[in-house]
C-alpha cells in the first residue's frame, strides 16, 4: 500500500487569538505548518504530503514549505471553509496509486514519528480506518443550558488524534455520505467520525501526549517546552 499525509492548514487559528493564521505562527522560528510537516514526513510509510492552505494563501505557503528543508514530496492546494472541505479538496488531489493516506492536522506539528509509524503500520496491517486515541484525565459532563444533565462512564471514553489513518477507499466514501447529507448531520469534527457514520469499523492506537494539538495560547507555552527539552537531549 502507498500512503500520502494530507495536511488541513486552512484554518484561521480564533482560539489561539491575533496573531495571523494559525499554521503559520513560529514555534522556535519555525512556522507550525513546518513542524508538521516534517513530522510526518520523517515516516518513511509517507511518500507523498499534501497540504491543504487557506484558499487566499496557497501560493504564499508553498514558497514557505520551499524556504524551509522539507524532506518529502510536496503539493499544496487550496483549502475549504472547513476542516472537513479541507480534507476531501486534499485527498481529492491525490494520484491514484495512494491506496492509504493520513489525515494529521498542521495544529499538531509534535507528533512523535512512532505515533505515525505505529497508524501506518495498522493501516498495512489491514484496518480501513485507525486512530491515536488517550484516556481522558478529567470527569467529563453533559451539559444543556448550563445544567448537568449526564456524566458519562469516564472508562470508556477516549481523547483522539491524529494522524488519523484510512484506506482511501473508505475515506472518500466517508466524505461523499458526509457531503450529500450536509444538510440533516452534525458537522463531523474529525474524519474518523464521517467513517463511523457509515458503518466502518475505527480502531484505535495508544495515542502520545507529545502529539496535542495547539490551540490555545498556552498550548504555546508547552510546545515550546518540549521543542526545548528535545534540544537538550540531542546535545545530552
Ligand atoms: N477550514 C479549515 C479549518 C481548519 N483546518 C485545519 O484543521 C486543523 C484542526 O483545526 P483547528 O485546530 O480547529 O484549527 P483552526 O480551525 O485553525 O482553529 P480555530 O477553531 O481556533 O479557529 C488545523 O490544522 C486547521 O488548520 C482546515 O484545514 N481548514
Ligand atoms: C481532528 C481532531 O484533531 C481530533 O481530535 C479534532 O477533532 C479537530 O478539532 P478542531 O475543533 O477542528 O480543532
Amino acid at each position: 500500500m502507498r500512503i500520502a499525509a494530507v495536511v488541513p492548514a486552512a484554518g484561521r487559528g480564533e482560539r489561539l487569538g491575533p496573531g495571523g493564521p494559525k499554521a503559520l505562527r513560529e514555534l522556535s522560528g519555525v512556522p507550525i505548518l513546518v513542524h508538521a510537516v516534517r513530522a510526518v514526513a520523517a515516516s518513511r510509510s509517507v511518500e507523498l504530503v499534501v497540504v491543504a492552505a487557506p484558499p487566499d494563501g496557497v501560493s504564499l505557503v508553498a514558497s514557505l514549505l520551499a524556504d524551509h528543508d522539507v524532506p518529502a514530496e510536496l503539493t499544496v492546494v487550496a483549502g475549504g471553509a472547513t476542516r472537513q472541505d479541507s480534507v476531501r479538496r486534499a485527498v481529492a488531489s491525490l494520484p491514484p496509486e495512494f491506496t492509504g493516506v493520513l489525515v494529521h492536522d498542521a495544529a499538531r506539528p509534535l507528533v512523535p514519528v512512532e505515533l505515525v509509524d505505529a497508524v501506518a503500520a495498522a493501516l498495512r496491517g489491514g484496518a480501513e480506518a485507525v486512530i491515536p486515541a488517550l484516556p481522558v484525565t478529567d470527569t467529563v459532563k453533559q451539559v444543556d443550558d448550563g445544567v448537568v444533565v449526564a456524566t458519562p462512564d469516564r472508562a470508556g471514553l477516549v481523547a483522539v488524534q491524529t494522524p488519523q489513518g484510512f484506506s482511501r477507499a473508505v475515506l472518500e466514501k466517508a466524505h461523499a455520505a458526509a457531503t450529500d447529507s450536509a444538510t440533516t448531520d452534525a458537522a463531523a469534527t474529525d474524519d474518523a467520525g464521517l467513517v463511523e457514520r457509515i458503518g466502518i469499523a475505527v480502531r484505535t492506537v495508544p495515542g502520545s501526549e507529545e502529539a496535542f494539538k495547539v490551540t490555545r495560547p498556552l498550548d504555546l507555552v508547552f510546545a515550546e517546552a518540549i521543542l526545548a527539552r528535545r534540544r537538550a537531549e540531542r546535545i545530552r
